[in-house]
């Protein structure tokens, strides 16, 4: 599996991202809480250079509170502040503006003592497309500024948004681009929605969802398909396979001939897990592989 993408659009992303990064005195991170690496850009620490900068793990509604918790402390480590939020009932959203002046209190703190009035903080969001840019956005700004969509790609078109009277925000999110040449994160990334599906094979994707799946979260699948057993063996494909097909028998996802509709299977898991029916996940965890 390959995934094009022309390198011409990541010098141009990084160019524009380098020419806003003069105008704001902050950074505002946005990774999916689900798959914290594999929605971070590879290049981001050297992008972003010493600018300050939180972290947010966006759709932490859909994740796993546990896992989620790990990625913050995870973060901690490397002496970055992580904030999970839900962009779009605004959980958390609230949080961003007292971390930001935590950040940059000994620039306000200055700025106090010689007697000048702290002008807003300008920050500018970044994060790689459909992780929620817009979304956050137009929570932040208590309205519709940028378009959103559940396809990657749309944000386009800058100007400051006041967040109350202690921040602005740049209107046009910083695009960032993942670690496409890592198959794990094209497939992580595909499953959440964050890449057009057309990109990966739609079998591919539920396998490894469901492996995933078999490992961590075991009773989710007994709960809704009926999967009793866990394979001794994850590592053998056929045992997978196994169980998509038994997935597949359950859900009627029969082809002529009684033999097993893999890829309509795997449209009804993805489908699934990513409506929440299979429950909140997350699909990597700290210090693990990616
Ligand atoms: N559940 C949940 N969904 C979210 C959250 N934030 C954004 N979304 C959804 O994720 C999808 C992408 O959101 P956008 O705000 O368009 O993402 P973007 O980063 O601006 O995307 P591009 O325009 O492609 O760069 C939309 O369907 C949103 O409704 C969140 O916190 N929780």
């Amino acid at each position: 599996m390959t995934i094009q993408w022309f390198p011409g659009h990541m010098t141009k992303a990084r160019r524009q991202i380098e020419g806003k990064l003069k105008l704001i005195d902050l950074v505002i991170e946005l990774l999916d809480a689900r798959v914290p690496l594999s929605s971070r850009n590879p290049m981001v620490d050297e992008i972003l250079k010493d600018k300050p900068r939180i972290v947010l793990l966006n759709k932490a509604d859909l994740a796993d509170p546990a896992v989620t918790n790990e990625w913050v402390q995870f973060f901690k480590k490397q002496k970055l502040d992580a904030l999970p939020i839900d962009s779009i009932s605004g959980s958390q959203v609230q949080e961003i503006l007292p971390r930001s002046k935590q950040l940059l209190k000994h620039k306000i703190d200055a700025q106090l003592r010689k007697g000048i009035k702290p002008r807003a903080i300008r920050s500018l969001i970044v994060g790689i497309p459909n992780v929620g840019k817009s979304t956050l956005i137009n929570r932040l700004a208590g309205k519709k500024i940028a378009e959103t969509g559940d396809k990657p790609g749309v944000t386009k078109a800058q100007q400051w948004i006041k967040i109350g009277t202690e921040m602005e925000l740049l209107d046009t999110p910083g695009i960032l681009w993942p670690k496409f040449e890592d198959q794990n994160v094209g497939i992580r990334l595909a499953a959440t929605g964050a890449i057009k599906e057309t990109l990966i094979n739609l079998d591919d994707i539920a396998f490894h969802v469901i492996r995933y799946f078999l490992k961590e979260y075991p009773e989710r699948l007994n709960e809704r398909y009926g999967i009793e057993e866990v394979p001794e063996d994850l590592s053998d494909p056929n045992e997978i396979v196994n169980i998509m097909e038994e997935i597949g028998q359950k859900r009627g996802c029969i082809k002529r001939g009684g033999i097993i509709d893999l890829e309509k299977t795997s449209s009804i898991i993805l489908r699934e897990m990513r409506a929440g029916t299979l429950g909140r996940f997350s699909l990597e965890t700290p210090g693990e592989d990616t």
